[in-house]
Parts: C-alpha cells; sequence; structure tokens
C-alpha cells in the first residue's frame, strides 16, 4: 500500500469536495481511487481536488480535479474556496494562485471567513465550449428535449469556464423539472464531444438567478461553481441580467461579478466535516478528527 496521503472532507454549499493533499508526492489520484471513495457513503463526494507541489513560477500549487466518476475536470469553483479555506487554516496565508487545467486562478480569504476566487474569462466559441458542430451564437443553440413541437427544455446558452455548459432558461420553479430525468441526456448528448454541465436557470430580476445543476461526472450536486459563473454570463449577456447577480442554488448563495476586465469573480463560504487519509491508488482511507458537521 502507498503511503497515506491526508484529506479533509468539505462542502462548498453542500457540494460535497474531498481536499487531497498530494504535497511532495509524485503519485496521482487514480480514477479507481476516486470511485471507491465515492462508493462509500461516509466520504461520497462530488469532486476531489488534489493539491500538488507547484509546477509554474507564480503559482503555490497546482490543483488536479476529479469527479466522483474518475472523469478529470478543468475547474471547480465550490472546490478551489474549500482548498483556500484548508491551506488559510494551515498556513495563515489569505491569497492564492493555482494553476489548473483551465487556467491560472486567484483566490482570497476574507476577514468574514467567506472566499472569493476569480475563475478567469468565460469561453464563447463553439470550439472552445466545445460544440461537436459551428454554432455562430452561442447565446442560444438547437438543443431541446421533451416533444417536437412542445418542448420541456430549449435553446440554452452555452458557455466554457475552463469547463463545458448548457444553461437552459426556465419560467417554472426550477424543481420543477424533472433534472435527474433529462440531465444525463443532455450531459451525453452528441452535441457535447465532452460532455457537459447541465443548469437549469431562472431570472428572479436584474440581479438575482435560481438555478439547478445536473454536473459532468457527478450528477444533481447541491450546488456548482462553475454553473453559477457560466449562468451569470450567460444571463448578462443574453441580457436578462446585469454582471453582478446573487445565484441561488439548493445549498445556498452565490455572489457572481463578471468584471468589465471579463474576469468572474466568484464568492461564497466553505465548510470542513472532517480529516483522514487514503490510498492515493485504491481509494481505502480512514478517519482521523471529527468535524462539526
Ligand atoms: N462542482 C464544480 C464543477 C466540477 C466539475 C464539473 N462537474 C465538470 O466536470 O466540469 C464547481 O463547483 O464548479
Amino acid at each position: 500500500m502507498a503511503e497515506l496521503a491526508a484529506f479533509a472532507k468539505m462542502n462548498g454549499l453542500g457540494n460535497a469536495i474531498i481536499v487531497a493533499d498530494m504535497r511532495g508526492r509524485t503519485d496521482r489520484v487514480a480514477a479507481e481511487a476516486a470511485r471507491a471513495l465515492n462508493a462509500d457513503p461516509a466520504t461520497r463526494f462530488d469532486q476531489i481536488m488534489a493539491i500538488h507541489d507547484p509546477r509554474i513560477a507564480g503559482t503555490q500549487n497546482y490543483i488536479e480535479i476529479l469527479n466522483s466518476d474518475g472523469s478529470q475536470a478543468q475547474a471547480c469553483g465550490n472546490g478551489t474556496r474549500c482548498v483556500v479555506q484548508a491551506l488559510s487554516a494551515e498556513t495563515g496565508r489569505k491569497a492564492f494562485t493555482f494553476q489548473t487545467v483551465a487556467g491560472i486562478i486567484s483566490a482570497t480569504e476574507h476577514e468574514d471567513g467567506l472566499i472569493s476566487v476569480d475563475m478567469g474569462r468565460p469561453r464563447f466559441g463553439w470550439q472552445e465550449i466545445p460544440l461537436a458542430e459551428e454554432f455562430r451564437d452561442t447565446r442560444m443553440i438547437e438543443l431541446q428535449v421533451g416533444p417536437i413541437d412542445a418542448p420541456v427544455l430549449h435553446s440554452p446558452s452555452v458557455v466554457s469556464m475552463g469547463n463545458p455548459h448548457a444553461i437552459f432558461w426556465v419560467e417554472q420553479d426550477i424543481n420543477s423539472y424533472d433534472l435527474a430525468r433529462f440531465g444525463p441526456l443532455l450531459e451525453n448528448h452528441p452535441i457535447f464531444p465532452e460532455r457537459a454541465n447541465i443548469s437549469l436557470a431562472r431570472i428572479t430580476s436584474d440581479e438575482a438567478l435560481t438555478l439547478r445543476t445536473w454536473e459532468r461526472g457527478a450528477g444533481l450536486t447541491l450546488a456548482c461553481g462553475s454553473a453559477a459563473c457560466a449562468a451569470a454570463v450567460a444571463a448578462a449577456r443574453t441580457g436578462r441580467t446585469g454582471r453582478h447577480v446573487t445565484v441561488t442554488v439548493p445549498g445556498g448563495a452565490l455572489d457572481l461579478l463578471w468584471r468589465e476586465d471579463d474576469h468572474v469573480i466568484m464568492t461564497g463560504p466553505a465548510a470542513w466535516e472532517f480529516s483522514g487519509r487514503f490510498d492515493p491508488a485504491t481509494g481505502a482511507w480512514q478517519r482521523e478528527t471529527e468535524g462539526a458537521a
């Protein structure tokens, strides 16, 4: 058995996160280990945020992201807040710059404990999402579910925050749609060659929207930070809201600002649950400290 690595079970507005400390190691968290940890009710999660030693100057760490199905993800907003809280508690540092597959992201923990993450710039080109065919206007693409003459969901906006998102605009309560049924169909639709995160968004004012997400590689979650970023940008881009909105997800509320320099700033909480140690190759684990949750 490989030497065990430390982990913290955390959440970002209920988005279940495992923060894995892989610093000083040359191995990675295996997809098999992710699936094994997710199969155990005590460590069931949506994403693993694996903290590795930095690979480039100017960053504190390289962060690798795995979904609960073992697939790799490029971005994870809620998980990044959990990483910041964990490292801040360990080191006292409050500002961080990380390298991820989606690019360089920076984050700051505030005095009140909330954490702001600069999620970088959104991408709108059909090949950046990516889509399997050309769409010149990604504010609304031809995709629907339900009867052809009376679709249940249709004409989504698509955005990449480093990971692919489709946002369907709905008029009814977001909980009145069978997202558990439609989500996997749309996640795996051939229009999305890398699959996609599927969200239902309902505009409630020029400064607010509610959101529910079926996550690529994780299913229904209580919160998806990158989806909140994508929905906020798409709402502003289509004239539904301004550039500063509150996005309310089942797990709580996030503050989203699409700055004039095109960077998307997401602010919200993180919470620690318990800590343990695990084998990054197999997912075998042991609990070490109890948390408040
Ligand atoms: N929950 C995350 C998103 C994680 C990655 C997503 N499931 C994907 O595969 O793109 C977030 O808070 O952004």
